[in-house]
C-alpha cells in the first residue's frame, strides 16, 4: 500500500473508533488523589488517551512526581501536578472532566462502608471546590462507598447551585470489567466480545450483574454457574483485598476501568454517538433516587439513562434484596452532606 493511502486509512479508523485528531476539541481532565494506588496508573492511562488535550493532576501529596514522570510521555496532553489545598482550585479550573480517586482504601475484614467516615469528608471538601471551580464539569466518582460519595456529591452540588444530574456518576465500570471476565472464563468466549451489564450500586448484594443479558449468550452455564458468576462478581473487590492482604484495594484494574469510564465520558462530549456505559446515576429506573444501570452518554452527560430490560426470577430476587442496603447507603450518604 501506498505511504499515502496508509496514512488516510489510518486516520479514517481512527476517526471511526471516534479519535479524529483534527475534528476534536479541547478537553482537560483533573484527577484528585492522582498520587495514589489508582492515581498513578490512571493518570498514565490518561496520557496516553488522544482525546485529553490536558491533564492535570492534584493529590495532597507526591503529585509534582508523578506529573513530571508522566509528562516525559510522547502523547500530546499537556500535564500539570497540583498540590495541596492552595492548588486545588488551579487544578480544577477549566476541567470537562474531573474523577476522584481520593481517600482510603480498604484492609482485609472492612466493607467499603467502613470507609464512609474518612472519605465521606474528602468527597465533600473536593466536591465543594468543583462546584467552585468548574461547575460544568462530568465528575466521575471512584471513591468509595460509591453508594453513598455519589450523593453526598449531588447534595454538596445543590447546595452550591450548581447540580446537574446529566453530569455526575458513580464509576461502576469495574463491575462490568470483572462481570466480563468472569463470564468469558466460564463461556469459554473471548473476553474481548463480551458484554454483561450490571445494574444496582457498588457494593457486596447491591452489585447486580445481569448475564440473562450477557453477549454472546451462552447455553453452556447452568443455573448454578450463574450464582457463582455473580457471587465472584459481587465479591470481586474483597477477592483483590484479601489477595493484596492489607496493602490496599484493587487499583490497576481500577485505573483501566476509570479510564475506559472516562474515555466514554469524553467520546460522549464530542458528540460521538451511541456510547452507552453502566454508571451509578441520579435514576427513575427503580424508586431509589440513585441506581446503575446502562447509560447513553452525550454532548451533556447523561443523555439517556436506560432501563433494566427483561430480567429473570433470579435477577428480580436480586434486584429486590439489594434494594433496603442501597437505600440505606444512599440515605447515610445525604443526611451526611446535609448534617455537616
Ligand atoms: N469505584 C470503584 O470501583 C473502586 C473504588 N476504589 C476506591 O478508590 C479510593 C482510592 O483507592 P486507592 O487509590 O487504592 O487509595 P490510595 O490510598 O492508594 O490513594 C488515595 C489517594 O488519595 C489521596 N487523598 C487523600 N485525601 C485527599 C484529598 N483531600 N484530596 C486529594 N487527594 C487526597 C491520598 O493522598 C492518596 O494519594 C478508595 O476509596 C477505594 O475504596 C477502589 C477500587 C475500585
Ligand atoms: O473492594 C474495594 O474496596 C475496592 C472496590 O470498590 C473494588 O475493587 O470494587
Amino acid at each position: 500500500m501506498r505511504p499515502s493511502l496508509l496514512k488516510s486509512t489510518a486516520e479514517l479508523l481512527r476517526r471511526s473508533r471516534g479519535y479524529a485528531s483534527t475534528a476534536n476539541p479541547e478537553r482537560k481532565v483533573a484527577i484528585l488523589g492522582a498520587a495514589g494506588g489508582i492515581g498513578q496508573p490512571l493518570s498514565l492511562l490518561m496520557k496516553l488517551n488522544p482525546l485529553v488535550s490536558s491533564l492535570s493532576l492534584y493529590d495532597i501529596a507526591g503529585t509534582p512526581g508523578v506529573a513530571a514522570d508522566v509528562s516525559h510521555i510522547n502523547s500530546p496532553a499537556l500535564m500539570k501536578g497540583f498540590m495541596g489545598d492552595d492548588q486545588l482550585g488551579e487544578a480544577l479550573e477549566g476541567s470537562d472532566i474531573v474523577i476522584i480517586p481520593a481517600g482510603v482504601p480498604r484492609k482485609p475484614g472492612m466493607t467499603r462502608d467502613d470507609l464512609f467516615n474518612i472519605n465521606a469528608g474528602i468527597v465533600k471538601a473536593l466536591c465543594t471546590a468543583i462546584a467552585k471551580h468548574c461547575p460544568n464539569a462530568l465528575v466521575n466518582m471512584i471513591s468509595n462507598p460509591v453508594n453513598s460519595t455519589v450523593p453526598i456529591a449531588a447534595e454538596v452540588f445543590k447546595k452550591a447551585g450548581t447540580y446537574d444530574e446529566k453530569k455526575l456518576f458513580g464509576v461502576t465500570t469495574l463491575d462490568v470489567v470483572r462481570a466480563k471476565t468472569f463470564y468469558a472464563g466460564k463461556a469459554g468466549v473471548p473476553v474481548t466480545e463480551v458484554n454483561v451489564p450490571v445494574v444496582g450500586g457498588h457494593a457486596g448484594i447491591t452489585i447486580l450483574p445481569l448475564f440473562s443479558q450477557a453477549t454472546p449468550a451462552s447455553n453452556s452455564l447452568s443455573q448454578e454457574d450463574i450464582e457463582a458468576l455473580t457471587k465472584r462478581t459481587q465479591d470481586g473487590g474483597t477477592e483483590v483485598v484479601e489477595a493484596k492482604a492489607g496493602k490496599g484495594s484493587a487499583t490497576l484494574s481500577m485505573a483501566y476501568a476509570g479510564a475506559v469510564f472516562a474515555d466514554a465520558c469524553l467520546k460522549g462530549l464530542n458528540g460521538v454517538p451511541d456510547i452507552v456505559e453502566c454508571s451509578f446515576v441520579q435514576s427513575t429506573v427503580t424508586e431509589l433516587p440513585f441506581f446503575a444501570s446502562k447509560v447513553r452518554l452525550g454532548k451533556n452527560g447523561v443523555e439517556e439513562v436506560l432501563g433494566l430490560g427483561e430480567l429473570n426470577d433470579f435477577e428480580k430476587k436480586g434486584l429486590e434484596s439489594l434494594k433496603v442496603e442501597l437505600k440505606s447507603s444512599i440515605e447515610k450518604g445525604i443526611k451526611f452532606a446535609h448534617g455537616n
